[in-house]
Order: C-alpha cells, then sequence, then structure tokens
C-alpha cells in the first residue's frame, strides 16, 4: 500500500520509514515545509502529489513544557493541522490513522484509563492533542487514533536520551516516583501501525476498526523504574552510571503539570486489531544496543 507519512525525522516518523517497507507498503515521509501541518496549501500539494491509500500522521508539537508558552503553535500544529490533515484523507475517502498521548487524562482517576474514560489534560499539550483527536474524528469517519505515552527510540528527544546523557554528565539523577504509566518504544508503535493499515484500508466508515484505541508497551511502572531499568542496562553495557534517586513532583518543579497516574488500559486494540502490547523492557534493551552496543556483562 502506498502510505503518506507526515513527519520525516521524528521517532516514529523514522520507524515508519524503516518498518513499512518490511511489509511491502511504499512509503513517502514529508515534513515542514513540503508538508507543513500548519500550512493547509503545502497540506494540498503534499496529498494531490503522493497519492496515497492511506496517511499516517506522525508529526506533531511534544515539547510539553515549552507549549504552555506557545499554545498557539501547539493549537496550530496538534488540533488544528491534523485537523486539516484528516480532511484532505477524508476529500480522497482515505483511511487516517492518528496518534494522541496519555497526557490528555488528569492523572487522577486512580485506575489505568479505559479508551471511554473521561479525559481532563492537564497542560497546554495535552489540551491541543485532545482537540486534535476530536478535530480528526470530526474530520473524517475513517480515523483510528492511538494513544500512547512515553515514546522512546535511538533516535529524536526522548527519556532515555536525556537519562544517558545525564548519567554521563552527573554523579546523581534524581527522578519522579509518583508518575505512573509505560514506556512505548517507537518501534512497537510503528510495527502496530504497519499491522492495522490492511484492514484500515478495507473497512467502510463505522466499522469498529476506526475509533479511539490505547497502545503503551508493558508492564507499567513509573519514571523512577524507567530510569533505573535504563542504567541497569547502561551498566551492563559496561557505562558509568550516577546514583539515582527517588523523588515527589513536588520536588522537581515544571512548566507543565504531568498526570500522576497515566496509565492506559490496551484492551482494544487487542481486541479488535489482534496488536498486544510489547514488553517494554526488551525493546528498551534493543534502543540501548542501538545507542551504546551490545550488553557486555548480565544486569
Ligand atoms: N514523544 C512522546 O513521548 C509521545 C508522543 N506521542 C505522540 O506520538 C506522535 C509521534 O511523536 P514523536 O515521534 O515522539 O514526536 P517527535 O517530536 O519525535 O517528532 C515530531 C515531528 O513532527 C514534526 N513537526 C513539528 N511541527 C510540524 C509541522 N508544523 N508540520 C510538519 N511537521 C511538524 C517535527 O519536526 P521538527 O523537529 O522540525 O519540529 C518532528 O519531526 C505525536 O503525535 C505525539 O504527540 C504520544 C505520546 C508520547
Ligand atoms: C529529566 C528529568 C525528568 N524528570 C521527570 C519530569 C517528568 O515528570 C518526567 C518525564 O520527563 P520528560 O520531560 O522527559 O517527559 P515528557 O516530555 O513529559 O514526556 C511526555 O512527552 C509527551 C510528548 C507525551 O505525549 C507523554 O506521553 C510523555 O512521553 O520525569 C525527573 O524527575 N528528573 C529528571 O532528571
Ligand atoms: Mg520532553
Amino acid at each position: 500500500m502506498r502510505v503518506l507519512v507526515a513527519g520525516r525525522t521524528g521517532q516514529l516518523a523514522v520507524e515508519l520509514l524503516e518498518r513499512l517497507p518490511r511489509d511491502g507498503h511504499k512509503v513517502v515521509a514529508l515534513e515542514a515545509p513540503e508538508l507543513d501541518l500548519t500550512d493547509p496549501e503545502s497540506i494540498r500539494r503534499a496529498v494531490e502529489q503522493a497519492a496515497p491509500e492511506a496517511i499516517i500522521n506522525a508529526a506533531a508539537y511534544t515539547a510539553v513544557d515549552k507549549a504552555e508558552s506557545q499554545r498557539d503553535l501547539a493549537f496550530a500544529v496538534n488540533a488544528i493541522g491534523a485537523g486539516m490533515l484528516a480532511a484532505a484523507a477524508a476529500a480522497r475517502d482515505l483511511p487516517f490513522l492518528h496518534v494522541s498521548t496519555d497526557y490528555v487524562f488528569s492523572g487522577d482517576g486512580g485506575a489505568p484509563y479505559d479508551e471511554d474514560a473521561s479525559t481532563g489534560p492537564m497542560g497546554v499539550y495535552g489540551e491541543s492533542k485532545l482537540a486534535g483527536e476530536r478535530a480528526v474524528l470530526a474530520a473524517n469517519p475513517r480515523s483510528a487514533i492511538i494513544r500512547t505515552a512515553w515514546v522512546c527510540s535511538p533516535h529524536g528527544a526522548n527519556f532515555v536520551k536525556t537519562m544517558l546523557r545525564l548519567g554521563r554528565e552527573r554523579e546523581a539523577v534524581s527522578v519522579v516516583a509518583d508518575q505512573h504509566g509505560a514506556p512505548t518504544f517507537a518501534a512497537d508503535l510503528a510495527d502496530a501501525m504497519a499491522r492495522m493499515l490492511p484492514r484500515l484500508a478495507a473497512a467502510p466508515a463505522g466499522d469498529p476498526a476506526f475509533g479511539v484505541f490505547h497502545l503503551t508497551g508493558a508492564p507499567w511502572t513509573t519514571w523512577h523504574g524507567f530510569a533505573e531499568a535504563i542504567f541497569a542496562g547502561a551498566a551492563a553495557r559496561g557505562h558509568k552510571v550516577p546514583r539515582l534517586s527517588a523523588i515527589t513532583t513536588a520536588d522537581y518543579p515544571t512548566p507543565a503539570r504531568r498526570p500522576a497516574d497515566g496509565r492506559l488500559q490496551c484492551g482494544r486494540i487487542t481486541r479488535i486489531h489482534g496488536i498486544e502490547a510489547a514488553d517494554w523492557r526488551q525493546s528498551l534493551s534493543r534502543c540501548l544496543d542501538a545507542l551504546i552496543g551490545p550488553q557486555t556483562q548480565n544486569s
């Protein structure tokens, strides 16, 4: 299938470019200026020239703290831009695969969120992504939206790379242990999308293949638990690692508030698309192999 991917150098886009062709798909991946989500004319032109059979939106404004002071830009990309791209897909009756976030939730629920749980974002990024979900669903009835979380990969900016950098620079690192969720590796997310595409391409509007799905890695942890696993993996690959301490959100003030419990229940994507959450510890190991090299000791 010929797939247009919005985004080219982001974490997810890079993995889609690498993985979709393995399933026989042809990928055209474009980002600004060729495909700028804030420029309707560039969207029109990119879709016309690529003439795809499906469109995936892997482009987004993802700077959570900066979004607090760049509300207009966050909404232009994540809400209005996503909606315009979904509409361009709808105009050609193409399926649209979009990505959203655990940050659409407040994190106050006290239990993992299922796909129908009430949203209530704590910050501008989450608000803009929630507005994007609504814009996409309104613009194109053949849309599937995957809410995921804590995305990491060997490319781009992410928590794994931040921890490895801090580990090199400092003797000690402190990470919040009271925010719960689950890491998701971009490669696993790209594989899930590859698996969904044929069904989405064949399904008519109204089919259960469309709608909102949750997909993160498993098992659930905290940012501190994730940092522990990252440093254990780095140590097993012969790297010097810092002392890691557990702190609370109150000890680590940030411009944006983040959900205390953003765990996502991932049942629907298993029931409808046969996709199971991947074990993020194995994906982390592959990511560290790519970033550092293979393991030299048992961890
Ligand atoms: N990263 C995470 O932890 C999580 C991400 N998500 C969602 O997953 C999806 C993929 O995220 P991820 O790959 O990590 O994101 P990245 O930040 O790695 O990549 C986003 C890409 O979008 C591009 N982009 C930004 N603005 C525009 C624009 N106006 N037009 C076209 N392209 C633009 C960026 O380009 P440039 O670098 O030039 O700005 C970048 O290449 C997004 O929808 C995100 O919201 C969900 C949960 C967690
Ligand atoms: C760097 C660092 C962060 N933290 C905390 C801050 C925050 O609560 C948590 C994660 O920090 P980050 O800023 O790396 O992560 P953040 O940018 O909040 O990551 C989010 O990105 C967006 C795009 C999403 O959609 C979310 O799912 C999520 O992945 O760890 C520490 O406690 N110590 C540290 O040294
Ligand atoms: Mg960040």
